[in-house]
């Protein structure tokens, strides 16, 4: 991979009007094209600064005409957020203002800034590894309190030093066996056999952790995926409705209101939940509603957490109780909630037997009353930030893949120390694992996929 040598510059802030919009550079000539599109107050010539100052004056057009009145700022590669010599403009939030200055700097030799290049040339000059730049993604997006504290732990590089542990072990591990290979002649000391077989499987396990934090560090990011069933008429859309704010869901009197499924986020219980309302579960023989509650049953077998909800104003059926059976028995965590609280019910007492030990929850979506104890139980069945450090989480499918091809070689391994096959087969499947490592942090990692997570981000970034 050769170092990119162009200047490249951009927007850095939203589209829009706002307090503040900052104009970036980075490349070779970006102290001299910032420079040149820049008149400071004290007359001063930009580079004559000290780097990371904030230097006060005019941002020019091409022809020399001010254009706003701004903060300039340079810094000297490799002592900058790319590594390169970098430069930004502090204008204000005025598109129009950061049209005209991206403009000026264009006219200077700098050229339009693709999708991630500022993140993809930090990576490629090794200010930040992949897990790093794929955490400023996910914190740029985070939707939680929980899922930015988490991608600011692994912007920080827990998630990186914990990947590094296992490595330098592995390696470790590696130079043990060729100490042992070197010397042919010698019988191998059942001792030390026995200690590197100790020492993997104890990255073995440590490397199941790791590949095994992905369904948390997916529900941190993305949310718990979370079914709302019942019969219909049962209330669901209305607990949506309830759970997000705002209608987000058509509700009516009738039976069979919901056809499709509707999907919206919310938090509860501190929890990030996708939400998923569900056509009321019934035998029908309207083709649309039978496809519907196809879907509803999908909805279901692919959520981690179900709410089933249970009319309260009428006597609980059968089907409210083979559905409570079906959920029960798929061994997911699932809460029965009792909707309709402000009217006069009727179930009060037989819901407890369908619950079998699940919580169960009286509410109101009307009223708000009972939200804040299925808060409670959500809270309990999926415990927030307690058992992992913030940033050590595995968190996408291609963070998941590697590290579970790593944990895969490092079972073979282990297998193959077992089973006394040649050591050089082993040391095949401990390099093959340290490669996969690589992948994760960017050490070993092809470029394809490089511009594939880069191309992500937005320009400017
Ligand atoms: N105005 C502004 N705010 C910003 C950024 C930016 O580029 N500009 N960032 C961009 O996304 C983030 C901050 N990231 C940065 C990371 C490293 C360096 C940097 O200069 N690093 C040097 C020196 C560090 C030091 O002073 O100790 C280095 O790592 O060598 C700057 C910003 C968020 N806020
Ligand atoms: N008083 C009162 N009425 C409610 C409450 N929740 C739902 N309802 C009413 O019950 C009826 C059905 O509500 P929906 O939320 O559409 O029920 P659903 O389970 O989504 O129904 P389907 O989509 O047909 O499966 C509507 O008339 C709602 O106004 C509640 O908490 N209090
Ligand atoms: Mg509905």
């Amino acid at each position: 991979m050769s170092l990119p040598a162009d200047t490249i510059a951009a927007i850095s802030t939203p589209p829009g009007p706002g307090a503040i919009g900052i104009l970036r550079l980075s490349g070779p000539r970006a102290v001299e094209v910032a420079q040149a599109s820049f008149r400071p107050l004290n007359k001063m010539p930009l580079s004559q600064h000290r780097p990371h100052e904030l230097v006060y004056g005019d941002l020019l057009d091409r022809d020399g005409q001010p254009i706003d009145r701004v903060l300039c700022t340079f810094s000297r590669g490799p002592v900058s957020y790319t590594g390169e010599d970098t430069a930004e403009f502090q204008c204000h939030g005025s598109p129009m203002v950061l049209s005209l200055g991206l403009e000026a700097l264009f006219s200077r030799g700098a050229r339009q800034a693709r999708a991630g290049e500022f993140t993809r040339r930090a990576f490629l000059n090794g200010k930040l590894d992949l897990a790093q730049a794929e955490a400023v993604g996910d914190l740029l997006e985070a939707r939680s309190r929980e899922g930015a504290r988490h991608a600011a732990g692994q912007l920080t590089g827990a998630l990186s030093r914990r990947i590094a542990g296992v490595y330098s072990a592995l390696v470790d591990i590696m130079a043990h066996f060729h100490a042992v290979l070197d010397y042919p002649d010698e019988d191998i000391d059942p001792f030390r056999m026995e200690e590197l077989s100790g020492q993997l499987s104890r990255q073995e396990a440590a490397l199941r952790a790791l590949a095994g934090s992905y369904r948390r560090g997916q529900y941190i990011r993305d949310g718990v995926p979370c079914a709302i069933v019942g019969r219909p008429n049962a209330g669901k859309s209305s607990l949506l409705n309830a759970l997000v704010g705002f209608d987000r869901a058509i509700v009516t009197n009738i039976p069979g209101t919901t056809r499709d499924t509707v999907e919206e986020r919310a938090e509860l219980g501190g929890v990030t939940l996708r939400l998923i309302d569900t056509a009321g579960l019934r035998d029908s023989d309207d083709p649309i509603e039978q496809l519907g509650v196809e879907r509803s049953r999908a909805a279901m077998e692919e959520a981690a957490l179900v709410l089933l909800v249970v009319d309260g104003t009428e006597k609980a059926t059968r089907e409210d109780a083979a559905l409570a059976r079906a959920i029960a028995g798929t061994g997911k965590p699932w809460v029965l909630v009792r909707s309709k609280g402000d009217l006069a019910g009727e179930n009060a007492d037989d819901l407890a037997a369908l619950a079998e030990g699940a919580p169960l929850v009286s509410l109101s979506a009307r009223t708000g009353e009972g939200l804040d104890e299925l808060g409670r139980a959500v809270e309990e069945l999926f415990p927030q930030g307690s058992e992992d450090k913030a940033g050590e989480l595995i968190t996408n499918a291609r963070q998941a893949e590697a590290a579970g091809r790593a944990l895969d070689c490092v079972v073979r391994a282990g297998q193959a120390l077992t089973d006394g096959v040649t050591p050089d087969a082993l040391l095949t499947d401990v390099e093959e694992a340290l490669e996969a490592l690589g992948e994760l942090t960017g050490q070993s990692v092809r470029e394809d996929v490089t511009d594939r997570i880069f191309s992500k981000f937005c320009v400017g970034k």
